[in-house]
């Protein structure tokens, strides 16, 4: 049989390795490593190789016991009170290891250990802590005396909510075990996760704890620290005490001054909350400018109504389609006059530059943008010969156009706003305030001004000044298309009332839409009655 006593040899080297190995894997493992039901090492993360050896030698026969032992739950317990004094006599790592084989057994985590050692103290404390009589049934196997009167005062201190006390005891519980027994500090780690009063176990995490519970209490002392500041800085204003305040302001006590005070406040309040937009829409045309609004169709109207009403707003339409005046004499007049071809003829920068006043001249100022060269072009329907733009200040220059032999059209630079240097500008108004003022010739001025917008102060500067030089102007509301009918009719109304006491204005205020052609046929006719009756 030298086979036999060859393995025979193995077994015992075996042994001894195994022997050896296992102590150190305790150790090093501090109670994690478990046991299978046959003893043998190990369903951990050990490696194999170290825990094969354990099925043989004493060490086998000792597991062989812990088998049998552990196959049920009595006979552990059993197994674990008698071997406790066997086992107590080796070093703790290993007397750990036997309490972990017992706790692991049936599950690897610690808290399912706890369930596992079942009747004990330690079971009763933390899985009971929650109910009632924790520590009262049983006692801890695993536990010294001392650690279970720690135990049972964390739990008594738990029970009756003594958070402080169950504090104190349990982190000097910890400190015994820090020095001592590994398993017991395991076992208060596991407890730290059990309840707040069970964190302080460990005194690292007591120390955060402590430094988490102080961040808070910091915070709010700070807030308390605040409060009463801002209380102080509160002052608090009665609004029926007039005895100090409105003394010092220097208002009687009677309240007579204060009173009034009130009243002018109170329509200081009124006045501005009435804006521009709601005092034009206070305004109530007169029934004659609501009639000839209707009649004429000015104002934003429905393209069918313009063209039952015989208006061809098809900006190529020849001049005949306008409608037709209901007066031959006044229909003969308008073709007479404005069938003429209108001819550019001089452009003037400068006033030296005007051309000779041969012609009555007609013109059309205004703003920038407002619809001057429009209107020429609306008025003889002859679209392109005056260059128009939606970019305001296109017209630089006095340009003349003879429409006829009659009759000189002129188309002024406007005025305010415009995409010019502020230069440049300026010597536009200049040349058209010399022209308006000084020009001989000059039958007309129609200020066109924008129906939506109403006038401006740069118009207002215009008026005062051909009053001044008694140059004859008739306002002429442009863009009614873009504005209700009512509208139309209160911003003539509006203008009306505002001029009446200019004594160049001519009657009556004109609106037209140079894009519908609403109110271009009775200006045509105003203007033709200029050149009839003009003197040359
Ligand atoms: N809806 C509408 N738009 C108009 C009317 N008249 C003119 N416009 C537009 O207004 C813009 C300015 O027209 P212009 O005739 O160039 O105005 P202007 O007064 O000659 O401008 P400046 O030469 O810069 O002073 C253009 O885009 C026109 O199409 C109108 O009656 N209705
Ligand atoms: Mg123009």
């Amino acid at each position: 049989m030298p086979s036999e006593a060859s393995l025979r040899e193995k077994l015992k080297k075996k042994t001894k390795f195994v022997g050896s190995t296992s102590r150190n894997s305790t150790r090093t493992k501090k109670g994690e490593i478990s046991f299978e039901k046959n003893g043998v090492f190990d369903r951990g993360n050990e490696p194999e190789g170290k825990f094969k050896g354990m099925k043989f030698g004493k060490e086998v026969e000792e597991r062989g016991k812990l088998r049998n032992l552990d196959s049920s739950g009595k006979k552990k317990r059993v197994y674990a009170r008698d071997g406790r004094d066997r086992i107590g006599k080796l070093e703790n790592g290993v007397a750990t290891s036997r309490k972990n084989k017992t706790l692991f057994k049936r599950g690897e985590k610690h808290v399912k250990d706890d369930h596992v050692e079942g009747n004990t103290d330690h079971r009763t404390m933390w899985v009971r802590g929650k109910s009632q009589n924790a520590g009262s049934k049983g006692k801890r196997l695993t536990h010294t005396g001392k650690e279970r009167k720690e135990n049972v005062a964390l739990a008594t201190a738990k029970h009756k909510g003594k958070a402080k006390e169950a504090v104190k005891v349990g982190f000097a519980g910890a400190d015994d075990l820090e020095s001592g027994s590994v398993k017991r500090s395991r076992e208060n780690k596991s407890e730290l996760s059990k309840g707040k009063s069970q964190e302080v176990v460990s005194p690292s995490s007591f120390a955060r704890k402590k430094t988490r519970d102080k961040a808070p209490l910091d915070d709010d002392a700070r807030m308390i620290d605040d409060r009463p500041k801002k209380k102080k800085r509160v002052i608090k204003i009665d609004p029926h005490d007039i005895s100090n305040k409105r003394l010092h302001d220097g208002i009687g006590i009677d309240g007579s001054k204060e009173e009034k005070e009130k009243e002018k406040e109170k329509e200081s309040d009124i006045e501005p909350k009435m804006s521009k937009n709601a005092q034009f829409r206070a305004i109530q045309p007169s029934p004659s400018i609501i009639s000839f609004v209707e009649k004429n169709l000015l104002g934003r109207r429905r393209l069918i109504d313009l063209r039952r009403a015989g208006y061809n707003i098809d900006l190529s339409a020849p001049l005949d389609n306008i409608p037709f005046s209901s007066s031959s004499e006044r229909e003969k007049i308008e073709e007479n006059i404005f069938r003429n071809k209108l001819d550019f003829f001089a452009a003037a920068k400068v006033s030296s530059s005007f051309p000779p006043p041969d012609l009555p001249e007609i013109a059309f100022a205004g703003r920038s943008n407002v619809g001057k060269s429009s209107l020429l072009n609306a008025l003889t329907r002859q679209w392109g010969v005056v260059r128009t733009s939606d970019k305001p200040g296109l017209t630089q220059t006095i340009n003349f156009f003879k429409m006829g032999t009659k009759v000189c059209l002129v188309d002024l630079p406007g005025y305010g706003f415009a995409y010019a240097k502020e230069e440049v500008k300026e010597s536009w108004e200049e040349l058209v305030k010399e022209y308006v003022s000084t020009r001989v010739g000059l039958k007309r001025v129609c200020l066109l001004i924008d129906t939506k917008w109403g006038m401006k102060p740069r118009d207002h500067e215009l008026i005062e000044l051909m009053e001044r030089s008694r140059t004859k102007y008739q306002i002429v509301l442009t863009k009614t298309d873009v504005v209700f009918p009512i509208d139309v009719a209160r911003r003539a109304m509006q203008i009306e009332e505002s001029l009446l006491q200019n004594k160049s204005l001519v009657q009556p205020l004109m609106m037209v839409s140079s894009k519908s052609g609403a109110g271009i046929r009775s200006l045509r006719t105003v203007l033709a009655n200029i050149t009839r009756f003009a003197k040359r």
